[in-house]
């Protein structure tokens, strides 16, 4: 187990090779496997990652694509984690992948549980993880101190949760044990000041930085 960190000389480069990097290991899992899934984080960060590897020569209809977590707004609403899987992603090639939305449309997330591990369970582990970070050491919808992330750490978490403890709006997201086992996992992170983040957290308990909890076996990509 190890924590191999990649720096690049500028985030063109980053986006490149991570597109490159994704698609290569799925592309390895499809000659052994019938399908495969990618689990893949929102936020700002990742958008030009996934225009370029929309465009990825690979079959994706044996791919299925979730995200790490998702905020209950409308697929819409500018927040919504889905809206930018579907502008970046979901098209060009990758649009013959299947796709499994976190936000059913249920009024709360907590309604959406039992459809949503039904759906995602067949497709653990996960084959390629991609996880984002905030500067607070969230990853996915795990946060610092939230009440809900101790649950979410612990190694009988069930594979999906609802989150109702952070500002905004509620949330669902993959838990621990789910995005732990995944066979291939990678952090994106870009700025001095998540680099920065990601020391302090190594120092920390994963209830303070979530992060933490999946250093163990993992490349980081970071570019300034
Ligand atoms: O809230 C979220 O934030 C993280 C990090 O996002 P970024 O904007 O700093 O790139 C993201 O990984 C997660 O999926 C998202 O829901």
């Amino acid at each position: 187990m190890s924590l191999e960190f990649v720096e690049y000389p500028d985030r063109e480069m980053l986006n490149l090779s991570l597109a490159d990097k994704l698609a290569g290991q799925l592309s390895q899992a499809l000659r052994v496997h019938d399908s495969v899934s990618l689990c893949l984080p929102g936020g700002t960060t990742p958008a030009p990652v996934y225009d370029m590897l929309s465009g990825s020569e690979l079959q994706w209809p044996r791919v299925t694509i979730f995200l790490n977590d998702e905020r209950w707004v409308d697929g819409e609403h500018r927040r919504s984690n889905g809206r930018l899987l579907r502008r970046h992603l979901l098209r060009d090639k990758a649009a013959a992948a299947r796709y499994i939305d976190l936000y059913t449309g249920d009024e709360t997330p907590e309604q959406a549980v039992p459809a949503l591990t039904e759906a995602i369970s067949p497709h653990l582990p996960i084959t390629v993880l991609l996880l984002g970070m905030g500067t607070d050491m969230h990853t996915a919808s795990l946060f610092p101190k939230a009440s809900e992330t101790v649950r979410a750490l612990a190694s009988d978490a069930p594979p999906v949760m609802a989150i109702n403890s952070v500002k905004d709006e509620p949330r669902i997201t993959l838990t621990a044990p789910a995005l732990r086992k995944a066979l291939n996992t990678h952090l994106l992170i870009t700025g001095a000041d998540k680099r920065e983040a990601l020391e302090r957290a190594q120092g920390l308990d994963p209830t303070e930085a979530p992060i933490r909890e999946f250093l163990g076996d993992i490349t980081v990509h970071w570019a300034e």
